[in-house]
């Protein structure tokens, strides 16, 4: 079997003088081909590293903690359970059947590993620079750029396989000097499945700890009554401030992060701080994801909008696609754990039910089918959230001539939904609830206007 992938083997040799290449482009250098990163700016250009073959070095100062790039894999395979001529073949196709771009960006990697043929250069490539792409089976895959990350045992970046999108993820350990090398750590080895197991359930519970936390913070803020702000103030105000921390620690800089900075805000004012009250409430609006206010309104319309006031429908009129009552955004979509009473409403029987229609648009930026269907799809204010199918066919339900980027998802009744690796996006389980329309959502808008 092959080196354990994370792990690249060095080789030491003398390269030439730095030339800068940018991976954005499509130009060729020394038969060097690069490709289209998902990034809209690159932060990195590839260029020659003494003593290190090529590597990425930063175009532009890059502060802790940005993401520098999230690629998805041009070949990968699994470590175990199959032999090294089976693994030599399916590279082998898997190479033949690249575009002439990729397979060309892919030749020019480096390969420590002699050869003797197509197949065995292929492998020999595959097997110096591939990184893990499975969290829980073994899986390893070439992406044309993260693979040219170079190791540094005080390495400035970290790699990260994201299960969620289903790309490799690279982001800054801390500030990285423009024309600083981007490095990685190769010694951390795969670990066996059920420790990583253990380490993600450990994960889990960090942040269901951190996330009870916050929500002990609310009930004590509830129980203090109609007056909390007037009651301790200093102390409910630190109330306000851990929860803000917890929300850092989860990174998740959302409505609730927001929140808390409002009733921050609504604490200092009741209590005639005002400095503090607009810092607080600035912050607040700050987090908060803003949707687009609609433009050209009548101030009878506009009102209606603000106020999210139903104006009953006609028989026979149709929907508006752009009503974002009906039609949200997915940052106004309800989440799955919390009952928004704008979007339920509760029966007598006890359960909570649509107490009206809305329906998520979101046009196939990409998409995937490995265990199940899954996709990164764009809203209407160009926000992409990955979305998984977790329907009994697992997304096979859905006619393959529709699955295509560029095609709009029409999803009813959408909850956002927090995956385990902490992405939010759509887990959908009810085919009946799902339509696509072959045409982009651009199009399906004009179409409506
Ligand atoms: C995954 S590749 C990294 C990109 C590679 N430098 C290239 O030109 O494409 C791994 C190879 O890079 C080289 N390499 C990585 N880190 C190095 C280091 N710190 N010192 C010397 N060589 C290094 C070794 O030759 C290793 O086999």
């Amino acid at each position: 079997m092959f080196n354990r992938i994370n792990q690249p083997s060095g080789d030491l040799k003398p390269s030439n003088p730095p030339v800068i290449l940018d991976l954005h482009t499509s130009s060729t250098s020394k038969g060097c081909p690069v490709m289209q990163s998902t990034m809209e700016k690159s932060v990195y250009a590839l260029q020659d590293i003494p003593n290190k073959g090529k590597g990425l070095v930063a175009t532009q100062k890059i502060p802790k903690g940005m993401r520098i790039l999230s690629e998805e894999p041009v070949i990968s395979a699994s470590c175990f359970g199959i032999d090294a001529r089976g693994l030599q073949k399916s590279i082998h196709q898997q190479v033949t059947s690249m575009s002439e771009e990729k397979r060309q960006a892919f030749l020019s990697m480096h390969n420590i590993h002699p050869y003797k043929n197509d197949a065995e250069r292929y492998l020999g490539i595959f097997q110096t620079n591939s990184l893990p792409a499975e969290t829980i089976d073994d899986i390893a895959a070439i992406f044309l750029e993260a693979c040219r990350i170079n190791h540094a045992c005080d390495n400035n970046a970290q790699k990260n396989w994201n299960e969620a999108i289903k790309r490799h993820t690279v982001h800054a350990m801390r500030d990285i000097d423009q024309g600083e090398e981007i490095t990685i750590t190769y010694l951390a080895p795969l670990k066996p499945r059920q420790v990583r197991q253990e380490a993600l359930k450990e994960k889990i519970r960090e942040s269901d700890r951190r996330l009870m936390e916050i929500d002990r913070l609310d009930t004590a803020v509830n129980i203090l009554g109609m007056d909390w702000f007037l009651v301790s103030p200093s102390r409910t105000l630190g109330y306000f401030d851990r929860q803000v921390r917890l929300y850092q620690e989860l990174r998740r800089e959302d409505v609730g992060f927001a929140h808390a900075f409002n009733m921050a805000a609504q604490l200092s004012i009741a209590n005639g701080d005002l400095a503090r009250g607009r810092i607080f409430a600035e912050k607040g609006v700050s987090k908060t994801k803003v949707g687009e206010a609609p433009q050209g309104l009548s101030q009878g319309d506009f009102e209606d909008w603000l106020w999210r006031r139903e104006k009953p429908m006609v028989p026979g009129q149709l929907a508006n696609l752009r009503n974002r009552t009906t039609f949200p955004g997915f940052a106004s979509v309800p989440e799955e754990n919390d009952i928004d009473l704008v979007y339920y409403e509760r029966k007598e029987t006890g359960v909570f039910t649509p107490r009206r229609h809305w329906c998520f648009l979101g046009e196939i930026a990409d998409f995937g089918t490995s265990v199940r269907l899954q996709m990164e799809i764009k809203d209407v204010d160009g926000q992409k959230i990955p979305l998984y199918f977790h329907t009994d066919g697992r997304g096979a339900e859905l006619p393959p001539t529709l699955v295509q980027k560029g095609h709009t998802m029409a999803i009813l009744y959408a909850q956002s939904h927090m995956f385990m690796s902490m992405d939010v996006g759509i887990r959908h389980e009810e085919p009946r609830l799902i339509k696509i329309f072959p045409e982009s959502l651009r199009n399906l808008l004009a179409f409506n206007d």
